[in-house]
Order: C-alpha cells, then sequence, then structure tokens
C-alpha cells in the first residue's frame, strides 16, 4: 500500500491544456514595463502532455528536449528547479513533453506545460504547498502560468494573476495557427499599440464587447495572421488570441464547427477544439491516483 502510495503519478500523462483569449484589452503600464490588462482567458481542449519519472541525485531533465529551447530554458525544467529551490527540496526529475500545440501562436502552450510541471510535481513530491503560492512561482516563469495553475477558465486583470471564476458556455471553437510566430515582447513594445482602454465589466463582456487590443499592431506587422482572420470570417466571428499568431472563432454547433474547419484545412493549418469551463489536469487530479 505504502509502495503503491509513492509511485502512484510517476509514469502517468498529465495534460498542460492551451488557453484562448477571448477578449484582451491593455488599460495601462507599470513602472517596470509591463503592461495592465483585462482579458478571458478560456482554457481549451488541445493540450500537450507531460509524463514525470524519478529521477537520481536531484537531478531535473528531459527525456526529449524541445528543437530550439536550450533544456535549462525549457519551462518545465524552469518551472521543476524554482519549485526544489523554493521548497528546499532534494528530489529529481525527468520530464517527457509530447508537444502538441504550437509555439509562439498564443495559446500558452509553454506556459501550460510548466503550471501543470508545478502542480503535479508539488504532489509527486510531497511538497503541499497550497495553490497561491504555485501561482506566485508561476508568475516568476511568465504572465500566463497562473491561469493554469488556477486551473480554471478565468477574468483576468494585473498581468493577467488577478483571476476570478467566469462560467462561458463551453462552445466548439476553429483556431488557425498561421505560418508565423509572433514576439510577445516586440507586440508590447509596439509604439502604436493602443495601451489606454477603458476597463469594462464581466457584462460588458458577456453583452459582447470582446476587442483584442494587440490586433491592429498584429495583423500589420504579420501579413498571413491578416489572411488568417479574413479567410476565418467568411465563417463566424474571427479573432487574435493573445499577441497571435493564432486566431479563432466560435461555433454554436459542433457541425457548423466541423464544417469551417473542414472548408479551412485545404490552406491553414487549422485545429478543432472545444472550450471548457475546468482543466482537464484538474479532473484528471480529482479523478486520477495522485
Ligand atoms: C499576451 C498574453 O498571452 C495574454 O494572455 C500574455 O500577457 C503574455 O504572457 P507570456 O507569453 O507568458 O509573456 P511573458 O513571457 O510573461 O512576457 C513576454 C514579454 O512580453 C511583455 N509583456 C508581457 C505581458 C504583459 N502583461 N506585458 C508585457 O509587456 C514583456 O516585455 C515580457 O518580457
Ligand atoms: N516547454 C515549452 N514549450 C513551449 N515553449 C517553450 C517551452 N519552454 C520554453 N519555451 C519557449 O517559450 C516560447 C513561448 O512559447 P509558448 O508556447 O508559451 O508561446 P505562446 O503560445 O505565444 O504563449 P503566450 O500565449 O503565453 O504568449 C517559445 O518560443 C520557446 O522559446
Amino acid at each position: 500500500m505504502e509502495m503503491q502510495e509513492q509511485t502512484a503519478g510517476w509514469g502517468e500523462r498529465w495534460p498542460a491544456p492551451a488557453k484562448l483569449n477571448l477578449m484582451l484589452r491593455i488599460t495601462g503600464r507599470r513602472p517596470d514595463g509591463y503592461h495592465l490588462l483585462q482579458t478571458v482567458f478560456q482554457i481549451i481542449d488541445l493540450c500537450d502532455w507531460i509524463t514525470f519519472y524519478p529521477a537520481e541525485n536531484g537531478r531535473v531533465y528531459l527525456r526529449n528536449p524541445i528543437p530550439g529551447v536550450p533544456e535549462h530554458e525549457d519551462l518545465t525544467v524552469r518551472a521543476a528547479n524554482l519549485l526544489k529551490q523554493y521548497a528546499g527540496c532534494s528530489s529529481g526529475v525527468c520530464i517527457d513533453v509530447e508537444k502538441n500545440l504550437p509555439m509562439g501562436g498564443g495559446l500558452g502552450g509553454g506556459s501550460s506545460d510548466a503550471a501543470t510541471a508545478l502542480v503535479v510535481l508539488n504532489r509527486l513530491w510531497n511538497l503541499h504547498l497550497p495553490l497561491e503560492k504555485l501561482m506566485e512561482l508561476g508568475l516568476q516563469l511568465g504572465a500566463d502560468v497562473p491561469v493554469f495553475v488556477y486551473g480554471y477558465t478565468a477574468w483576468g486583470e494585473g498581468v493577467g494573476e488577478e483571476l476570478k471564476p467566469i462560467t462561458i458556455p463551453e462552445q466548439w471553437v476553429v483556431v488557425i495557427k498561421p505560418d508565423c510566430h509572433v514576439n510577445t515582447k516586440q507586440i508590447f513594445l509596439a509604439e502604436e499599440l493602443t495601451r489606454d482602454s477603458k476597463s469594462i465589466t464581466m457584462r460588458d463582456f458577456i453583452a459582447g464587447d470582446c476587442r483584442n487590443d494587440c490586433l491592429p499592431v498584429v495583423s500589420k506587422l504579420y501579413k498571413s495572421v491578416s489572411d488568417a482572420l479574413d479567410a476565418l470570417s467568411q465563417y463566424a466571428e474571427a479573432r487574435l488570441t493573445g499577441t497571435g499568431a493564432c486566431v479563432f472563432a466560435q461555433f454554436n454547433s459542433e457541425q457548423s464547427a466541423r464544417e469551417a474547419f473542414s472548408g479551412l484545412s485545404q490552406n491553414w493549418s487549422v485545429y478543432l477544439a472545444r472550450g471548457l469551463n475546468v482543466s482537464p489536469l484538474y479532473e484528471k487530479l480529482e479523478h486520477g491516483s495522485v
């Protein structure tokens, strides 16, 4: 029995879901240059999958490093090391990331990988850190990490770390990944970016105010993003997630989403997904063995 408790969860696949920013307003800028936002993060069912294996001598390493990302910079490795350092933990881990989410797409894949590492290793290493502490550690890795630790579709303010629950219909979505990587920093540094949007309420958002202030800058700099928006607009209202490059549209029925998906797949890299109110990571934690 004791043995089983020690090994449960190791060697299992844990989901790291993507998010969409259903709206994104920039309401100001902090003295350190970071932008103050209002956003709605919706978790979707497209996922990376992460497996953790015990490792000797406190080593933290990747089974398969992502091409182009040095191992020590990988967000899962950084998350594991941060957790070890904060908790004074001497355990090790070998991390296997099955990467499905496009990088630099505005879907938050790297951030979600980091959040899954924080939440699952907290359990596997028996650290018992509270969720708030994991969110705080996550924020040191990136502005999108806290929402994935939180694990619910949320209304976000601050730089995205002040989160409140919001329940949204779990609609079908079609996501296009244009063939470019958008550099988040470049967009936030752009002179022409609107930084003084008025704050809105959840009610304004639900009534249809879902502008993304990054859209004009991104579609001007990246033609393939504006082309993708045009293509998707033939089926439904198309929006940008985060700073892009991905664009998405919501559909009320699976059939209408599938029609758009098929129509677009010939010319675009497209994903069909479902909006969720609860992260699949938490579904697994509640029903799984850890
Ligand atoms: C655009 C969003 O995806 C919306 O969810 C996030 O705000 C961006 O989150 P992220 O990719 O985790 O970004 P980070 O890695 O924290 O930041 C990348 C760079 O973008 C700029 N940045 C980011 C977030 C923010 N609120 N203001 C900023 O000015 C900073 O220059 C930062 O160095
Ligand atoms: N495990 C990881 N998965 C993806 N990217 C990683 C990872 N570790 C480090 N990175 C780095 O982080 C960068 C951003 O990746 P990510 O997938 O989070 O982009 P994104 O979808 O644009 O995120 P966001 O919506 O947070 O801006 C990558 O280009 C890569 O250099």
